[in-house]
């Protein structure tokens, strides 16, 4: 199944003092209830990091100074494909919180991948992208 044009997602992996920050999705919502990290899909001509600084002031309150930028990661399961942008952001301004009435939480990395399991199918194939690229420290 190619690539739906319409699902390109900005993935921010927020850490701060070793942990990752996960917001819960709005239970109301398709794959509602489950956590996963602030994001959203791009506007139509927008840059993935411009719809990472929206989405992480729409959803969490931060604004975001700087991220590493890691090579986009294509997933597709059997009616369902999305290429997500995933970014490092280690320096921002504010105190994360749920914007839209999600739950936030912060996660150590350690716990991360456990943590993989209730987040969205595409996410334990990304931890596993973004370690290969050398985001995270030895496991
Ligand atoms: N935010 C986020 N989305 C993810 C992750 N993993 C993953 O597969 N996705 C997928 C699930 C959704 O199909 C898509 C994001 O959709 P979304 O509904 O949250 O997008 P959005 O924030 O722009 O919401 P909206 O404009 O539709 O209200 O990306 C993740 O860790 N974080
Ligand atoms: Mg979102």
């Amino acid at each position: 199944m190619a690539v739906d044009p319409e699902l390109h997602v900005a993935v921010g992996l927020v850490r701060r003092e070793g942990c990752f920050l996960l917001g819960s999705r709005d239970p109301d919502r398709p794959g509602g209830g489950i956590w996963e990290f602030p994001g959203g899909k791009l506007e139509a001509g927008e840059t993935a990091e411009a719809a990472l600084h929206r989405e992480l002031a729409e959803e969490v309150g931060i604004h975001v100074h700087s991220a590493h930028t890691y090579p986009a990661y294509d997933h597709r399961q059997r009616d369902y494909a999305v290429r997500l942008y995933p970014f490092l952001v280690m320096e921002f301004r504010g105190r994360p919180r749920g914007l839209e009435g999600q739950a936030v939480r912060w996660v150590a990395e350690a716990e991360l991948w456990a943590e993989a399991d209730a987040m969205p199918g595409a996410n334990a194939p990304l931890l596993h992208h973004l370690a290969e690229c050398g985001l995270f420290g030895p496991r």
